[in-house]
């Protein structure tokens, strides 16, 4: 009793197409129909078939599938199916079938039409039953567990190989991810050699193993990285611009001896004008640090004092790398003025402990762990129909395996933090939990952060110029979605699998971070809105601007040196030999290298923020939505690269056109 034009769409990457063969069902209220085609299921091809069926199925609901194979299962990912029904009118409507996922096995997957959701109420309740099955399948698939206690919860998995496929990267990512790491390994097999008859005694001999693809930037940080301002400069637009705050009066830390009192002088008149800056590393006093092939490594948790001069640029005052301690004498302040190997040896500290700071806390927490908790909880929570899944899921592909691999080989017993990093052997997850004892909400909100460290309204300060634009942005094309699916607050308020998702991130995946001003409910659409421009915020502009600077600010070692072999200087004689005994050794140095470039450099296969090809909404309104969005996008791209054009030092983390649709690496 009716006509039908079915499209069915396959996935182009590699692997998407299978040789097994599927059944295809249109599911209408009133009834359903096999279809009886015989689908090819190529690689990124579309199928086209016109069908005639006898039954009247009323409206349609739902396709369903299902994959059989005689002896070779063959996985096939199906991107989606469109169906046309021919009207009396000759006229057709288009109903698309969103999957964008595996089909395995010899399961029936059933696919509600895109604007489901909308319908929930109605139908007889069958939207709202397949919602309540899929949720019941996704929670065995993807469940929590603890790694480490006090951590954000994570998804269970001992490797990589337990997540389902439909989070694992595809086999080209998987291929480039596991290659890239090989021929990292060659190259430091290869520099060790070289390094191996020639000295290691100046800083120049970091030379040595300085070679392979390096940035314009990296070859910038070799020539640039002994500068005052340069130094300064890291602390707004570097590789870590989280921890930098403007002082609000002199820290209770800073013990400032006698004999310096000029220093107490013009800290202070700096201070009542505005300019003065802080930069403090205390959350890294007293961790244990690591002992590397039985050598005692060192740690500190430095304090700098900046002054930002009237041309916008930051330069350091004084440097105090411990904290005071009672019974001990007060730390020494180490500055500008002192012999200039004292000054870059307590320069080299403070980029150490940065280091530990921005990997631990502003990447790996802030960014990676905190993505995976909304992964998880989305996985959970929301149904595929849920217009928030919809908006969410571009925004966590591969963050679940990239994190699973960071489990096991990065911060793992025997990880490459035990291997290199002077946090390694547990005061690292020392490091992390401090940090999320400490994580809030207002610290991954731009506005608030920049707000609550100072840094609003500085010319030089671009990451905060950037992200407070991307945070705009984003949060526009948030509010756009949302709008179009929740007409008031009521309705909001009476969703309760958006409750139910906010509920667990805050609860559950973060641990009790209610505490830390994260919310347990959605009162309104504007609270909603918030959120989820945090979420996406996260996940894609916060996780590039942290990311990315690795290629430029971590190939040159001195910058940023992994780990410390010997201790902080207590006097201010300072020899070369020390400075060459504390910074890393060849092997620690090359491995930094290849991590840094492995993990900074720019994916092939990226998607850049708001160009994702999956189609999961439905609808002229949500075309204009993204359409607006990507038009933002391309405004603030042109702005950046037009001011870039004029800067000594360009800053691009947070240029929309590099910036990944995720959190992928
Ligand atoms: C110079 C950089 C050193 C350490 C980087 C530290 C933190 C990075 C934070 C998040 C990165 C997240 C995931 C990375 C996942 C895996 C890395 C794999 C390294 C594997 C090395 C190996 O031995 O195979
Ligand atoms: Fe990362």
């Amino acid at each position: 009793m009716g006509r039908y034009r079915v499209r069915v769409a396959t996935g182009s990457f590699a692997f998407s197409g299978s040789n097994n063969q599927v059944r295809l069902w249109l599911v209408g209220l009133r009834a359903e129909a096999e279809l009886g085609l015989r689908l090819r299921l190529s690689r990124g091809q579309m199928e086209d078939f016109e069908v005639d069926v006898s039954e009247d199925l009323g409206p349609l609901l739902f396709v369903k599938l299902r994959k059989t194979h005689l002896l070779l299962k063959d996985a096939w990912f199906c991107n989606h199916i469109t169906v046309w029904v021919f009207q009396e009118s000759t006229e057709e409507k288009e109903i698309m079938f969103p999957c964008y996922r595996w089909v395995q096995g010899d399961g029936i997957i059933c696919l509600p039409e895109a604007t489901a959701w909308m319908m929930r109420n109605e139908v007889q309740g069958l939207f709202q039953k397949h919602g309540e099955e899929e949720l019941e399948e996704r929670r065995t698939l993807y469940r929590w567990a603890t790694w480490k206690e006090g951590l954000p919860l994570s998804v269970a998995a001992a490797s990589e190989k337990d997540l389902p496929l439909d989070v694992r990267f595809h086999e080209g990512k998987k291929i480039d991810f596991e290659g890239t790491l090989a021929a990292g390994m060659m190259d430091i097999a290869l520099k060790r050699l070289y390094t191996l008859l020639n000295s290691w005694k100046s800083l120049e001999d970091f030379d040595q193993i300085f070679w392979g693809s390096k940035s314009a930037l990296a070859k910038r940080v070799h020539q640039s990285w002994k500068e005052d301002d340069f130094f300064g400069y890291q602390f707004l637009n570097g590789v870590n611009p989280t921890l930098l705050r403007r002082s609000t009066s002199l820290p209770t830390r800073l013990v400032i001896p006698p004999e310096l009192e000029g220093l107490q002088v013009q800290l202070e008149r700096k201070l009542q004008e505005g300019c003065l800056f802080e930069a403090d590393f205390s959350l890294l006093a007293g961790v244990q640090a690591n002992v590397i092939q039985g050598e005692r490594q060192h740690l500190a948790a430095p304090l700098v004092m900046l002054k930002m001069e009237p041309d916008g640029k930051l330069l350091p005052m004084a440097i105090q790398l411990q904290p005071p301690c009672s019974g001990s004498p007060d730390p020494p302040l180490f500055l500008p003025s002192d012999p200039s190997l004292t000054w870059l040896l307590a320069k080299a500290w403070v980029r150490n402990s940065d280091f530990q700071l921005h990997e631990l806390q502003a990447h790996l927490l802030k960014t990676h762990l905190v993505a995976e908790v909304f992964a998880v909880a989305t996985m959970r929570c929301l149904p595929g129909m849920h217009p928030i899944f919809k908006l969410l899921i571009p925004h966590l592909r591969y963050t679940l395996e990239i994190n699973t691999r960071a489990r096991t080989k990065l911060i793992s017993d025997g990880g490459i933090f035990d291997q290199v990093v002077n946090t390694g052997g547990g005061g690292h997850l020392d490091v992390l939990r401090r940090a999320t004892a400490c994580l809030t909400y207002r610290s991954l909100c731009p506005p608030y952060d920049l707000a609550d460290r100072g840094l609003l309204g500085i010319p030089s300060a671009l990451y905060a110029h950037d992200a407070l634009r991307l945070w705009d942005i984003i949060s526009r094309y948030v509010q756009g979605i949302v709008h179009l699916y929740y007409s008031e607050d009521k309705v909001v308020q009476s969703d309760p699998e958006l409750q139910a998702w906010c509920q667990e991130i805050t609860e559950i995946g973060l641990c009790g971070a209610q505490e830390r001003g994260f919310p347990v409910s959605f009162q309104s659409r504007a609270e909603l809105c918030h959120f989820v421009t945090m979420c996406i915020f996260t996940c894609t502009a916060q996780h590039s601007g942290i990311n990315q600077g690795q290629l430029d600010w971590y190939a040159w070692v001195p910058n940023a040196p992994c780990t410390m072999r010997k201790p902080p200087p207590t006097t201010k004689d300072v020899t070369l030999e020390m400075v060459m005994a504390t910074l890393p050794n060849v092997h620690q140095a090359c491995l930094q290298m290849t991590i840094a470039w492995h993990l900074g450099r720019f994916q092939p296969d990226m998607v850049p923020l708001g160009h994702h090809k999956e189609e999961y909404f439905a609808g002229p309104g949500h075309k204009a939505v993204l359409n607006r969005f990507q038009e933002d996008l391309n405004t603030l791209e042109r702005e950046i690269v037009a001011r870039n054009k004029g800067l000594d030092l360009p800053y691009y983390y947070l240029q929309p056109s590099r910036i990944e649709n995720s959190i992928t690496i």
